[in-house]
């Protein structure tokens, strides 16, 4: 046989070889993530055939030879997300609403939501901003000052609102002037209070020395406030959130399984700090806490795509406005809502860890809460879909992470 004529020969066996996987693929039920860990072995032998060069990877393999690929795994949440209010809340909602169930809402607005009746308030703000026809429910929480009383914990968990409490330190991040000075003294009583109610206390983890570099406030924060904490409160539940280190992976690895977790945004997953100078200063990138180095970022990727039960789903999805971002002063926060599952699902792509996926973005969050995991499904559609440049709403327009690049894993909720 000529070298073309073979060539053709094996173009047709691939032809008629995927769409055999693909009559396969629609045939089977495509509800769970055993489903999907047979239609992935279907459509490609983990054990690659002559027909497939070996040096092909996995997602090159599904480009090259067209094998279409879905993923089928229950919905997911987000532990950690920031809706705002007024037309911002109505600008950003529906990107939340179209692919997770439940989300942890943040409560740093200005002024902060400190009190349940103000979480009451928020809440109905949000669920009048949704569209009829979706099931989104806004998980809500307090934000802890020096004031909090234990009496407002005691209403918090009455309410059936409210599923955690979060700690800003005073000054270490967007809107949390109002947070906490004093942990170990004022608080106190709360904190007992919260272990009584089994209330989660969220941690932004970072001090607010000014003394100390930025890329170390993280590592302080571990060393100085939350071990300490940990060690006063054994029984408190402790989420911290969107993790940046290898100090934060291994400090929470460390700790009981149950009692403390972490949420992981993915722009800790997938990006370092080069990315904020990158040919000239990048406010989009700027998040708080900071992008840390590439070694930091590697400790990340292990730890989520091990399937230790302690990770879990929290974009930390912080809108700003356009202008905000790109100003003298530059707000931190990343808007990765509508971006947040193709990415996640391209880091555990990336890693060979698809089938740890379902776990991290569906249930440890709601296991480590005590709640339902989800019984609707989602599905994510190998399919290449260009992210916009920017959304605009009433009052200007809000740049999203990965803005104008070719994304794969498109969502669908079923
Ligand atoms: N992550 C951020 O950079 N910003 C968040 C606040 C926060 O989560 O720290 C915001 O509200 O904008
Ligand atoms: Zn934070
Ligand atoms: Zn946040």
């Amino acid at each position: 046989m000529q070298g073309h004529d073979s060539e053709y020969f094996q173009r047709l066996i691939l032809y008629t070889f995927s769409n055999s996987a693909e009559f396969f693929r629609r045939t089977i039920c495509s509800c769970s993530s055993v489903a999907f860990r047979m239609i992935k072995s279907l459509a490609l032998p983990s054990k690659p055939s002559r027909l497939y060069a070996a040096n092909i990877r996995g997602s090159e393999r599904v480009k090259r030879y067209g094998v279409r690929m879905e993923l089928s795994i229950a919905q997911p949440d987000d532990w950690h997300l920031h809706l705002r209010d007024g037309d911002l809340l109505e600008a950003v909602i529906s990107h939340s609403a179209k692919q997770f169930g439940r989300a942890i809402v943040m409560p740093n607005l200005k002024p902060p939501i400190t009190t349940t009746a103000a979480a009451v308030a928020y809440r109905n703000s949000i669920l009048k901003s949704l569209q009829d026809n979706t099931d989104f429910t806004p998980l809500m929480t307090l934000y802890l000052t020096d004031t909090t009383t234990p009496h407002e914990i005691k209403l918090a968990r009455e309410s059936g609102i409210v599923y955690a409490v979060k700690l800003y330190p005073a000054g270490a991040t967007t809107n949390s002037q109002d947070g906490v000075t004093d942990l170990f003294g004022k608080c106190v009583p709360v904190l007992e209070e919260m272990v009584n109610q089994n209330m989660p206390l969220l941690v932004h983890g970072e001090v607010t020395d000014p003394e100390i570099d930025i890329f170390d406030r993280e590592r302080v924060f571990i060393e100085t406030v939350l071990k300490p904490l940990i060690e006063k409160f054994p029984k408190l539940k402790v989420v911290m959130e969107h993790v940046t280190t290898m100090d934060a992976i291994r400090f929470v690895e460390s700790c009981e399984e149950g009692s403390v977790a972490a949420t992981v945004t993915p722009q800790h997953l997938l990006l370092n700090r080069n990315s904020l100078f990158q040919g000239g200063l990048q406010p989009h990138s700027y998040c708080l806490p900071v992008l840390k180095r590439e070694t930091h970022r590697q400790a990340i990727v292990s730890a989520v795509t091990s399937g230790n039960r302690r990770f879990f789903l929290g974009t930390d999805s912080a809108p700003h406005e356009r202008r905000r971002k790109e100003s003298v002063c530059g707000c931190a926060g990343i808007f990765n809502a509508p971006v947040a599952l193709s990415l996640y699902a391209k880091v555990f792509e990336e890693a060979g860890a698809l089938d740890k996926l379902e776990a991290f973005t569906s249930f440890n969050g709601p296991d480590f809460y005590g709640l339902p995991r989800n019984t609707r499904k989602i599905t994510l559609k190998k399919t290449t879909w260009k992210v916009p440049e920017s959304y605009s709403y009433a009052s200007g327009s809000i740049v999203p992470m990965s803005a104008g690049e070719s994304l794969e894993w498109l969502p669908y909720l079923a």
